[in-house]
Order: C-alpha cells, then structure tokens, then sequence
C-alpha cells in the first residue's frame, strides 16, 4: 500500500530507524521524497540506494517537513529531541518511555507508542503497538500499514500490554541468541571444532524454529512429541526442566517487563 503523508524518523540512522526508512521504501509505502531522517551523527550512508531521502540534523526541521514523526532514539535521549510537533502523529519506539511522557516531550496529544525488535532488520519482526485516545480512525490504518513493513503489526488495547510486549517480544530475538551461545559454548567444551558447532547450531535454531512456526498453535505440542520417545531429548529436556529452567525464563521475563514498565 502507498500513501501520501511525508514520515520523518527522529534517529533514522539508527538500528531501528533505518529498518523502518529502509522497508518503507524498499516496499513502496514512502517514495524516497516522502522519507525524511534526522540523525545527531550525520548522513552515514544507510539510504545511498535513495538519494533523495532528505537528511537533516536539525529535528525541528523534521517536523516541519512532515506529517507523521517516529522517534528512534534511545530513550537516554529522548530530552535532547527537543521538538514542537503542534499535535502531527507521533510514533514512539522507544522502550520505558510511557505516552504521558512522550506527548509531554513532543507537544502532541496523538501518539502512538510501538515496539519493535531486533528482527525489523530482517522484516520478521512482531511489531505491537497502543495509541492515546486522541489517534483517529485513518490515523491507525496508517500506523498499521507503516508498521506492517518490517514483519507482523498489531494494536494492543492497553498500555500495560504494550509494557509486557517490551520485555517478551521486544527484547526477544536476545533470548535465542543467549540459548546460541550457551549450546556454543557448550558444544567447544567437547571438542567439536568452532566452524562446525556454528553451523549445527544455527541450523538447529533456525531449523526447530521455523518447524515450530509450521506446526502451529502449542509450542507444548513439539515438546511432548519428543519427550514421547523416551530416549535423548527426553533426556536433556527433564534435566533442564528439573534444574528449573521455566522458572528462570519466567523470572527473567519478570525482570524485562519491570525496567519496561518503571513507576507505572
Ligand atoms: N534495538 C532493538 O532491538 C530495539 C530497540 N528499541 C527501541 O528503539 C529505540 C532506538 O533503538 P536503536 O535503533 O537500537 O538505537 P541506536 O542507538 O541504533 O539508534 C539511535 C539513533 O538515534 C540518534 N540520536 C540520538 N539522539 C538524537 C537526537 N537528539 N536527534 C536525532 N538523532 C538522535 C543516534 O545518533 C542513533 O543514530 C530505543 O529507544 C529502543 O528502546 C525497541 C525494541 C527493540
Ligand atoms: O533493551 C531495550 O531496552 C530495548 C527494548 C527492547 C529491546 N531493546
């Protein structure tokens, strides 16, 4: 789908802020004119495909130019973005940053808090998001339809929602990454050489993954097939459920969904 609102990303160079520019117009939802970026640390060289991405420093400006503003900064920043955004549509992706505290920020009442995650880069990523009471109608198609380039888009009917979303899917992609290194690490220990353990694990999480995604609803179902047989899998996955790895998960979880949520 192509629309007409010029977007602005506040931190467009950035890891998320270019995954967004950069699927927005590899997909043909902004042309090139459509995409302005700010950055403090000058133009890099993420939109070289499109030269007529306009780059600014100055963030006011930003705003100027468009219709839609996402911030893409770390949320340590935000007090330096400095704007007036004279109530235009405000995207947050910022983590902890609660909509009180971003339209307080900005000065707008529309904004729409979204939560991305490491995967925007690949377009796989789980995309929710809430927006305050002022976002209308056509403002949230919008939103959805800009979401939906970089993986699967989703509106969440409370904030507290979209706290919990921070920590689960957010933070996610580093939670396979952590199980990765740990069967890594594991793997060298005994004696397999470096190149190969990679290549068993990557394709053993990539594999089990997408095999999970194709059989569906009960991530359950996957691990009781395999326990069924009572042999090695059966094995290794008691060990990890007895020595309390569903706790752990769980706790960590609890850990994420606190510092996302702070006072609230
Ligand atoms: N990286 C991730 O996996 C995820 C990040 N987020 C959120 O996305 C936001 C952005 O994160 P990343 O892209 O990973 O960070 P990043 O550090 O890669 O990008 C932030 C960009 O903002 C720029 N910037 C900082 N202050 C600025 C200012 N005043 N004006 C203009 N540009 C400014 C920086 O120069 C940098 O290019 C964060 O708030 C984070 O909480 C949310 C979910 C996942
Ligand atoms: O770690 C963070 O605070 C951000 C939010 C989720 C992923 N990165």
């Amino acid at each position: 789908m192509s629309q007409d609102a010029v977007i602005g990303i506040v931190g467009g160079h950035g890891w998320m802020g270019r995954s967004l520019g950069i699927a927005l117009l590899e997909q043909g939802i902004v042309s090139a004119r459509q995409l302005v970026v700010s950055s403090r640390s000058g133009s890099g060289d993420a939109y070289r495909d499109w030269p007529d991405v306009r780059c600014v420093k100055d963030n006011q400006e930003l705003v100027d130019l468009t219709d839609v503003i996402v911030l893409s900064v770390r949320p340590q920043d935000l007090a330096s973005v400095n704007i007036a955004a004279h109530d235009k549509l405000v995207i947050s992706l910022l983590a902890m940053a609660s909509l009180q505290e971003i339209s307080g920020q900005v000065g707008s009442r529309r904004v729409v808090r979204a939560m991305p995650n490491a995967a925007a880069e690949i377009r796989r990523a789980y995309f929710p998001w809430h927006a305050s009471q002022q976002v209308s109608e056509a403002d949230r198609q919008l939103v959805q339809a800009l979401l939906e380039s970089c993986g699967k888009a989703r509106e969440l009917p409370t904030e507290r929602d979209l706290d919990y979303m921070t920590a689960l899917s957010g933070a996610g992609p580093a939670y396979p990454a952590l199980l990765a290194q740990s069967m890594l690490e594991h793997a060298r220990q005994m004696g397999i050489a470096d190149d190969i353990a990679l290549e068993a694990v990557m394709q053993t999480l990539v594999g089990g993954s997408l095999l999970l995604e194709r059989l569906g609803d009960d991530p359950g179902d996957m691990v009781e097939r395999l326990i069924s047989y009572d042999g090695t899998t059966a094995k290794g996955l008691r060990t990890m459920i007895d020595g309390g790895i569903e706790q752990i998960i769980h706790r960590g979880l609890a850990a994420a969904h606190q510092a996302a949520s702070g006072s609230r």
